[in-house]
């Protein structure tokens, strides 16, 4: 949606509820805080809201734990407490959004439903821009439904009547307060059955797949799937060249582990020229600068450095973008030492700095048959291709 979709004054507000236990999921700790592409569940949707042109603000529901395992809230966002039950914490958001105008626009969502397509947000706020007090997303049921009592399957269910409901659900404030003001007896298990009880029509809109809810363990794999998607996940894929020169009296440090030779690699850090080849092709993928912005060699503090350092650093980059490591190529270019004795060592090693697995790392070795400097053992040249899956922006 365009900014001129919506009308300029009107503002929009996210609650985003992460006050649950996740009891179902079983995962060990509240589901929202379970890592999927790297990143929490609940911090997908926050980052969607936080990114979409339309929403000015939002509410954070979660306990202590859940804050802090955020990096920070994003402008304009406020945090509640949750209440018992979901109904509760949707209430205590309202609390804290006292100062806005009844006649404001308020999306609720479940943490829990991580992949938030922007477009689904887009065809929300459009109903109720087009008159709707109330709008949700769902989805048609695909499988044939029976009434079922105990272990005997009965009546078939008419499905066309049915449709299957997700968040975010948008709701005029001043009706949501109406909602949730007059609830009276009789949980709700979402906001539009409120809203309902008022008399108040909902509108439903399309939903999305990528909307799936983490209920029990097994979502996980399937909205790992979901997430990484195209729309979803983009490939970026960055590549890294360096050099260093050999020289006698040094220890020879490359990727990532000290190797037994007649010369060693000349630099202001232990000079790894392989790893500052692999961290160029991560920053590269990135889109973040290179290793020289990050690390100026005229900075003291790197001065004699490992460079494990800075690899791990351009990890930790990819973590914090919500990305996270496909695959890296390193090629080291020497006539000597020979590197297929270290190969494995290397990998591991690499593995270890970035907390990915032996097998997204690929270490290759060539000589340029004593041509070039590297040919006539001058210094070492190492290349690196970084694969990346990042959240789509
Ligand atoms: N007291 C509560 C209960 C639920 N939620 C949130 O509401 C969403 C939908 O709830 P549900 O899937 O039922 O989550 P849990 O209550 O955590 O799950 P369970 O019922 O399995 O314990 C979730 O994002 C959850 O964190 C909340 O903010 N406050
Ligand atoms: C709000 C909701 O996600 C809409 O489908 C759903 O009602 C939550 O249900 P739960 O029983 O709390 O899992």
């Amino acid at each position: 949606m365009t900014d001129s979709a919506l009308s300029p004054v009107r503002r929009v507000a996210a609650i985003l509820l992460a006050g649950g236990v996740g009891a179902r999921a079983g995962l060990g700790q509240p589901k929202q805080l379970a890592l999927l592409g790297g990143k929490p569940v609940l911090q997908w949707s926050l980052d969607t809201f936080a990114a979409h042109p339309a929403i000015s603000g939002g509410v954070l529901v979660a306990g202590d734990d859940v804050m802090a395992s955020i990096a920070a809230l994003p402008e304009g966002w406020i945090s509640a407490r949750p209440g018992a039950e979901r109904q509760q914490s949707v209430a205590n958001a309202l609390a804290v959004l006292g100062d806005w105008d009844d006649d404001a626009l308020v999306l609720v969502h479940d943490a829990a439903r991580p992949g938030v397509p922007a477009a689904v947000i887009d065809r929300l706020l459009a109903a109720l821009e087009g008159g709707a007090d109330a709008a949700i997303p769902t989805l048609p049921v695909p499988d044939t439904l029976v009434a079922q009592t105990g272990g005997e399957a009965g009546e078939v269910v008419d499905r066309a009547a049915l449709a299957r409901v997700q968040t975010p659900q948008a709701f005029r404030l001043g009706t949501l307060r109406r909602a949730h003001g007059g609830a009276g007896p009789g949980a709700a298990t979402d906001d539009a059955q409120l809203v309902r009880r008022l008399g108040v029509p909902v509108a439903a809109v399309e939903g999305d797949a990528r909307l799936h809810k983490l209920t029990y363990a097994d979502d996980m794999a399937i909205l790992s799937g979901l997430l990484e998607a195209k729309a979803m996940m983009r490939t970026a894929v960055g590549m890294g060249y360096d050099v260093h020169r050999l020289v006698t009296g040094k220890p020879l440090w490359l990727g990532g582990i000290e190797i037994p030779h007649s010369h060693g690699l000349e630099g202001h850090s232990d000079a790894d020229v392989a790893l500052h080849a692999l961290t160029d092709a991560i920053l590269g993928a990135l889109g973040d600068g290179d290793i020289g912005a990050h690390f100026p060699p005229s900075d003291p503090e790197w001065r004699g450095a490992a460079s494990w350092r800075f690899l791990e650093f351009a990890g930790q980059r990819v973590t914090a973008a919500g990305g996270r490591i496909g695959h890296l190529d390193l090629t080291i270019i020497a006539e000597a030492p020979k590197i297929g004795p270290f190969r494995d060592n290397m990998r591991a090693r690499i593995a270890e700095i970035l907390a990915i697995s032996p097998t997204r790392i690929s270490v290759k070795a060539t000589t340029t048959e004593r041509l070039g400097f590297t040919g006539r053992r001058e210094g070492i040249a190492a290349q690196a291709v970084a694969t990346l899956q990042l959240p789509e922006t």
